[in-house]
């Protein structure tokens, strides 16, 4: 039974559901702001369900020595280390959808909030002042809202300011001029989103490029008197530079719901008239958290239960429903990289995997990260489908990926050709109704050999006596030869031969072998064929 531990506050509907998946799970909402404590329990689980208050460094990725899922019950994946999790083939999903109609909301509330003055006219209004002439607000209407990030929350927040009547434009990259015309909004460079803004509101991640994306600099483009919301994350603004133009009135005012360091307890901005802040809390709402909950465990179950795979940032999704089909291929391809990978003895260059007919309408993503680990495995021993992309990126290796129709007998097959600097080899297998891997070419040499946990692969030239040779050699050292598989281009050319044996084959015996004239190469293969 898989063992999960929530460590940040969750609806009791992820324990429920946990529970109801036969999943175990320990609900300690409060060990995630206690780094010693997390750390000497974190051995113990396959899966962890978080939101932003635990941190998933490095050091206890380390210590999380059975961990398969990270769960983030909710977008924001900053406070996970994605390359070191990824590195140790841990996935790391999150829910993207399920807090951004709450997020966008929380936004616009306190855009109104800046607008009215409303927290301060309340406190004012609590203490019996009624300063009625203190208080004078600015209209939302016709004014012009600035989105830095038309992402899930950023198109939400520019629908709602449409429907405002506000004028709306916006700045992302990848937002395509249909999207932007579909939300009603125009599409705009940063500094002319500077330049025409009333309010700005921030919606991107947090990541190298936009950190710090609102700093002096930016603020001397804004218009005077210009109000910024932040529910993003702390880190996209300047705190200190947001606190000089506000000071100096530059700054109307600021919503802010994210800060630089978290919990914010002490902040500079905290006590400013024109600021407006919540500690973190846009996603706190009944449906919200019910969502994320929700979808956090069913997530982490199906994974954990299934091998399903959804929403994960450092891994290609597999459906539940397409789990079963793609799993025989998922270790074809894993054992074509098995093969390549077990032969080669010099630094790769690159690899293409090419997908054939029916195998190109597969999930080719997790097929090449199959091929990946396996290729990689007898050099790194602790690579999965997660980490094995990342580990094949940090070597230099190209990938490429070609997809082309049905072009043979095979309704569909896949081709791994591997290049180092000495040469080139390729082998290519499918699977047939069975759903057992077979290997269909090997050195451009036709056959049809199962894949056998124990193998032999040798080289010659196609000439008598090879299989007399082999079958002496193995007979005189009590190797006992299950199954036999044999290849050639073309009579008296080159040749190979696939030998299935009960046990690994004896390094002395291969001395032997190797020494043999008839004897091009020979190598010893293993394939985990029982492995998921
Ligand atoms: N305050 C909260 O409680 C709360 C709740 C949910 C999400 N968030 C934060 O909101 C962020 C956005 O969430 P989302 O669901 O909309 O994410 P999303 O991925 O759907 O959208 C992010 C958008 O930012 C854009 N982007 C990326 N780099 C950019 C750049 N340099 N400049 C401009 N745009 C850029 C992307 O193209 C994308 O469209 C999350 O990353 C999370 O940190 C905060
Ligand atoms: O990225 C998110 O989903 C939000 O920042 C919500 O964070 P929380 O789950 O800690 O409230």
């Amino acid at each position: 039974m898989p063992r999960v531990l929530v460590s940040d506050k969750l609806s009791p509907t992820a324990v429920q559901i946990f529970k109801d998946r036969g999943v175990e799970v320990d609900y300690l909402p409060d060990l995630g702001k206690d780094k010693d404590a997390l750390l000497a329990r974190i051995g113990d689980y396959d899966g962890l369900a978080i939101r932003s208050a635990t941190k998933v460094t490095e050091k206890l990725i380390a210590a999380a020595t059975n961990l398969k899922v990270i769960g983030r019950a909710g977008i924001g994946v900053d406070n996970v280390d994605i390359p070191a999790a990824s590195r140790r083939g841990i996935i790391v999903m999150n829910t993207p959808f399920g807090n951004s109609i709450t997020t966008a909301e929380h936004a616009v509330a306190l855009m109104f909030a800046l607008a009215r003055q409303i927290p301060e006219a309340n406190a004012s209004t609590h203490a019996g002042k009624w300063e009625k002439n203190r208080f004078m607000g600015v209209e939302i209407t016709s004014k012009t809202l600035g989105v830095i990030g038309c992402g899930n929350i950023g198109s939400i927040v520019a629908t709602r300011g449409v429907g405002l009547k506000m004028h709306v434009v916006a700045y992302d990259p990848f937002l395509s001029e249909e999207r932007a015309e579909e939300l009603g909004v125009a599409k705009v460079e940063l500094n002319e989103l500077f330049a025409r803004a009333d309010f700005i509101t921030l919606h991107t991640p947090l990541t190298d490029k936009t950190r710090n994306i609102i700093d002096a600099a930016a603020i001397s483009k804004m218009k005077d008197g210009v109000r910024i919301i932040n529910c993003a994350r702390g880190g996209l603004v300047v705190e200190k530079d947001l606190i000089a133009a506000l000071k100096s009135g530059k700054v109307a005012g600021a919503g802010i719901d994210v800060f630089e360091t978290e919990p914010a307890t002490e902040n500079e901005l905290f006590g400013m008239e024109n600021v407006v802040t919540t500690p973190h809390l846009g996603a706190s709402t009944t449906e919200a958290q019910e969502n994320v909950a929700l979808q956090i465990a069913e997530q982490m179950a199906d994974y954990l239960i299934k091998g399903a795979v959804s929403n994960a940032i450092n891994m290609p999704s597999i459906t539940a429903e397409e789990a079963p089909r793609l799993k025989p291929f998922v270790k074809l391809a894993e054992v074509l990289g098995a093969f390549v990978g077990q032969v080669t003895e010099e630094p790769i260059k690159s690899v293409e995997i090419l997908f054939d007919g029916s195998t190109t309408t597969m999930n080719t993503r997790a097929l090449i990260s199959a091929a990946l680990a396996g290729l990689i495995r007898p050099q790194v021993s602790d690579v999965n489908m997660v980490s094995a992309p990342i580990m094949v990126k940090e070597r230099g290796i190209i990938v490429a990926e070609v997809k082309r129709d049905k072009s043979g007998v095979f309704d569909g097959y896949i081709k791994l050709t591997v290049t180092t600097e000495k040469q080139t080899r390729s082998i290519a297998g499918t699977c047939f109704s069975d759903h057992k891997p077979r290997f269909i070419q090997i050195k451009g040499i036709n056959l049809d050999a199962e894949v056998g946990q124990h193998m032999l692969y040798t080289t010659n030239p196609d000439a008598p006596g090879i299989i007399g040779l082999l079958g002496t050699i193995c007979g005189r050292n009590e190797v006992n030869i299950a199954n036999f598989q044999l290849g050639r281009d073309r009579p008296g050319g080159n040749a190979i031969a696939l030998l299935y044996l009960d046990t690994p084959f004896p390094e002395n015996v291969l001395a032997e072998l190797r020494a043999h004239k008839l004897i091009d190469s020979a190598k010893p293969l293993h394939f985990d064929v029982n492995g998921g």
